[in-house]
């Protein structure tokens, strides 16, 4: 409609964020390669194409600064809580609009993030010497919500067919019945292969923990990130009757706002929650508030453009893969902005793939052996930038693994 068209964002401007502070540009030595500062590579910083942590290069959406803008005008920053209702009202709303489901307001609870809230909420679920389940490959802060918490780890891997990941029922029924497994963190979508699970997954998954009195904490962070004409299914929602699902949602990836570090925690069980409100630390920053009751106020029609701008960021690396790549694996993703490539027939063999990406390429990404178990081979980008950015970086990436290939066989000629 002319207020959408006349709002339409550049998701095609590329914005300088060195000295700001971020990990994206600042953090990934640490991060990726547990080095300092001193380490170098042959490319500046500057030079890096960064395709690895997952947080965009995109402006934050205008409607959304502009309400951190008019809370500073009010010109102090005092401690705060949520006391207004007009919040819970914004993020019923948005659950009503996307994903027709709603909870009551007493289960609404808030987080300085859903990595501390899993560490949370596994300590509070959990006794000493319980275990916590998750599907591999995951998101490696899942993993460390049980390290964190001393509590043993228990992966069940998925299945990968040609790059098709579906959940191994049987093994996962079979670790969910260990009376010692007390948690799931279960990825809905999944980070990092970008599935959405079927309403059939969900149920087998749901029924399995729960007959097995597994309690679930479904990280449902990426869940309005969705390909076109995909649809997301709160799991919580498939069983109402049941208190032993706590839903994790945010608005910080799908508006690039992870730095403000607010996000839901919808926690039905009375004594859990309990816990939490004796536990959590509960004040919260005023201008996380007021993002991200803008976010879900006023985020609708920058979601709908992102949303398209990101399709054709898929279909660009579809294309490209297929034609450049043709032995590596991708298949564009349901959800989230992450694509999830096996490059096996091409990747150096015993080699840190980020390191070598980084060294030869100049591109800085995260590779199978950041995300727990099962993810040999794989690399994962992150797409959420610019075409620019990501034409030159996928350019990078084939001529880096062309050439290995191409001195690989000239070698065993
Ligand atoms: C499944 C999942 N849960 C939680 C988080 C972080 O939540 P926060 O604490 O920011 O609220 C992320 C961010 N995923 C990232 C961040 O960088 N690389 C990733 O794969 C995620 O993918």
């Amino acid at each position: 409609n002319i207020t959408e068209k006349a709002k339409s964002y550049n998701f095609d401007e590329i914005i300088d964020r060195t000295g700001t502070n971020a990990m994206n540009t600042d953090g990934f030595r640490q991060y990726i390669f547990n080095a300092t500062s001193e380490m170098t590579f042959p490319f500046k910083d500057e030079e890096m194409i960064r395709m690895w942590i997952a947080d965009m290069d995109f402006a934050t959406p205008p409607e959304i600064l502009d309400a951190v803008k008019q809370r500073l005008d009010r010109r102090i920053m005092g401690y705060s809580q949520i006391f207004d209702p007009a919040y819970y009202e914004a993020v019923a709303s948005w659950m009503g609009r996307y994903y027709d489901w709603s909870f009551p307001k007493e289960h609404l609870e808030t987080s300085n993030g859903i990595i501390p809230a899993l560490y949370e909420l596994v300590e509070y679920i959990c006794q000493p010497d319980e275990k916590v389940l998750i599907l591999t490959p995951s998101y490696g802060f899942f993993k460390s919500a049980a390290d964190h918490n001393q509590l043993e780890l228990v992966c069940s891997d998925m299945i990968n067919e040609q790059g098709h990941y579906t959940i191994d029922f049987e093994d996962f029924e079979a670790k969910a019945r260990d009376e010692k497994v007390r948690v799931c963190i279960f990825c809905n979508p999944h980070n990092p292969s970008g599935r959405i699970w079927s309403t059939e997954e969900l149920k087998r998954v749901g029924e399995i923990c729960l007959s097995n009195d597994v309690w679930i904490i479904s990280d449902e962070i990426h869940c309005d990130l969705l390909r076109t004409g995909k649809t997301h299914t709160p799991l919580a929602k498939l069983f109402p009757d049941t208190d032993r699902i706590v839903t994790c949602m945010s608005p910080s990836k799908t508006f690039n706002m992870a730095g403000l570090m607010f996000s839901n925690v919808i926690i039905a069980n009375k004594g859990l929650r309990d816990i939490w409100q004796a536990r959590h630390y509960g004040f919260k920053n005023p201008l996380s508030i007021a993002a991200t009751q803008a976010a879900y106020e006023h985020g609708d029609a920058w979601l709908r453009q992102l949303k398209l701008y990101l399709d054709d960021n898929f279909a660009y690396v579809d294309e490209y893969v297929k034609q450049h790549l043709p032995l590596a694996v991708f298949h564009i993703p349901d959800a989230t902005y992450l694509a999830w490539i096996d490059i096996t027939p091409y990747a150096p063999k015993d080699v840190s793939l980020p390191l070598f990406f980084a060294e030869q390429a100049g591109v800085l990404l995260e590779d199978g052996g950041m995300f727990v178990a099962n993810g040999e081979g794989c690399i994962r980008l992150n797409l959420a930038c610019p075409r620019s950015i990501l034409k030159e970086g996928l350019s990078r990436i084939s001529r880096v693994l062309v050439k290995q290939q191409e001195d690989m066989l000239s070698v065993t000629v």
